[in-house]
């Protein structure tokens, strides 16, 4: 059971403290606790979410504006986007931004202080760092990868977690046709031995894409995007995923990846980092590639072996290969890309017609600005009111926000353990009051239940948060408004 300690009480709400009568406390080990009296001022307490950035479908009715949001620490690593950046400093809570990412020790000491984390691909959200954060509710990942979360173990400690499914994906597709041609044309050696001072003009090995053949691996919104570019420049298109999936345009999806590896000019992969795609491209799989063939990877460094990948180059079955993901990647700007980070790193360097980039494949305006929007949203709206729409490692529960029409209502968030006869507990406590509507769903060893009751006033709240506190399968109790 946790208790609330007078450091983490929340004394004021919106800078009106005047206008608050019901005691409030917030951001406890596990639990979140925020209410507000409903009074003299009501100005001070509501807020249209709407006018707070802008973005969104917007209710007619004003919503009720929950706790003190200057209580909520914020830490944004990786360059999060400024439109990110905007819409959770409009809410009032406090930002704190960093351009990089951190390394484990100094990530564990900030992580211990906030309620809200936004990371990007880099950062490794492990349960061995997140077991020191003890405030934290909910995670944004400002990208589309979430492997660098140990989603699970958040789950189970009532920490949801936001992506951002498809911003990025146009961008990635993009990406994917130049490294194509630049590939086929040798463009990169072209041009970085012009930029040494040597003119080299060839024509040998060097290919139209018209009429090649475009194996994609992984047909999501990445693979999907692409097919449909790469066909609307005269290549045929051939794919394969683990799910049957309805081609687009004229593309056909194969039975197994060594039929597209035998039959593809380009590869191009585009999977999500599980354990089944870990070195999904090796040895074997090489040796199924046509001759002077190329390889694209975009997806995560874990997906190819590299080691097997500069053979197949250094032996000419590769005529050419682009990497945008490794298995280690720097922290930061202004980092070496060195042997220091991958043994291979050197090798790979000296290899001819191996385009490197550094993990840019979403990293455009458009996607980053898109990215920002989406997921600071999310993380407002499950902060704010408790929703879970598109969480990735919860069950997806929401209620229409409160209203003004509504006061003295409370909106109560339970987390708890997934087991028998929790949710009969639970009414029993939510029955001494006026239940005006409830959710609940579950997600394998998770639940989430969401419910909104009325007249309720401050110590009632107080004994509701603890009975719920009480209860042997309570995840996380938080009480809204
Ligand atoms: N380089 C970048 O900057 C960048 C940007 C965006 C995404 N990514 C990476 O690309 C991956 C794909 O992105 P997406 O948005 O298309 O994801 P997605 O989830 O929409 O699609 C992934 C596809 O891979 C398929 N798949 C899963 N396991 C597979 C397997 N073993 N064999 C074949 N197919 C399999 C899935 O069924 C799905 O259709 C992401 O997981 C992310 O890691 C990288
Ligand atoms: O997962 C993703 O969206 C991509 O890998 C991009 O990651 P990034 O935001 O760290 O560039």
């Amino acid at each position: 059971m946790s208790t609330p300690t007078p450091a983490q009480a929340i004394p004021e709400r919106n800078g009106h403290g005047d206008a608050l009568a019901r005691t409030v406390s917030n951001s406890f080990s596990n639990s979140s606790f925020g209410t507000q009296e409903l009074g003299s001022s009501p100005q001070a307490s509501f807020q249209s979410l709407a006018s707070s950035h802008g973005t969104h479908q917007r209710p007619s009715t004003k919503q009720l504006k929950p706790f003190h949001t200057g209580d909520i620490k914020v830490l944004l690593l990786e360059n999060v986007n400024k439109t990110g950046q905007d819409i959770l400093r409009k809410q009032g809570y406090q930002v704190e931004a960093i351009k990089s990412s951190l390394p484990e020790d100094q990530l564990i000491e900030k992580i211990r202080d906030v309620q809200v984390i936004g990371i990007r691909s880099k950062t490794q959200l492990t349960a061995s760092v997140l077991k020191h954060a003890k405030n934290l509710i909910v995670i944004g990942c400002f990208c589309i990868g979430t492997n660098q979360v140990d989603l699970k173990y958040a789950a189970e400690n009532g920490i949801c977690v936001f992506n951002s499914p498809f911003s990025n994906s146009r961008s990635v597709a993009e990406l994917m046709i130049g490294e194509i041609i630049a590939l086929a044309r040798q463009f990169g050696d072209r041009n970085t031995e012009l930029h040494n001072g040597i003119w080299n003009k060839v024509s040998a090995g060097c290919w139209e894409v018209r009429g090649k053949t475009l194996g994609i691996v992984g047909y999501g919104h990445v693979g999907s995007q692409l097919s449909v570019l790469a066909e609307a420049m005269g290549m045929k298109v051939i794919y394969y995923d683990v799910t049957n999936l309805m081609g687009l345009g004229l593309s056909n999806q194969v039975p197994t990846l060594d039929h597209l590896l035998q039959l593809a000019d380009f590869v191009t992969l585009h999977v999500p980092e599980i354990p089944e795609t870990t070195n999904m491209m090796s040895t074997h799989q090489f040796e199924q590639m046509k001759k002077g063939s190329y390889l694209i990877n975009a997806s995560r460094g874990s997906v190819v072996d590299i080691p097997a990948l500069i053979h197949a180059s250094q032996t000419g079955k590769l005529a050419g290969a682009a990497l945008d993901v490794y298995p280690n990647e720097p922290g930061g700007n202004g980092a070496h890309f060195t042997n220091d980070l991958n043994t291979w790193t050197q090798d790979l360097r000296d290899l001819k017609n191996i385009i490197l980039t550094p993990h840019i494949g979403g990293s455009t305006e458009e996607a980053q600005s898109a990215i920002g929007v989406e997921v600071a949203e999310s993380l407002v709206k499950y902060v704010n009111f408790g929703i879970t729409s598109a969480a990735v490692n919860m069950p997806e529960v929401t209620l229409r926000s409160l209203t003004m029409e509504e006061p003295n209502h409370v909106r109560v968030v339970y987390i708890h353990k997934n087991v028998p006869g929790v949710l009969r507990k639970v009414n029993e406590i939510l029955g001494d009051h006026n239940v005006d509507k409830q959710m609940t769903d579950s997600r394998g060893d998770v639940a989430y239940l969401m419910a909104d009751i009325s007249n309720v006033n401050t110590s009632e709240i107080r004994e509701l948060w603890q009975s719920l506190e009480d209860l042997g399968s309570r995840i996380r109790t938080r009480v809204l408004y």
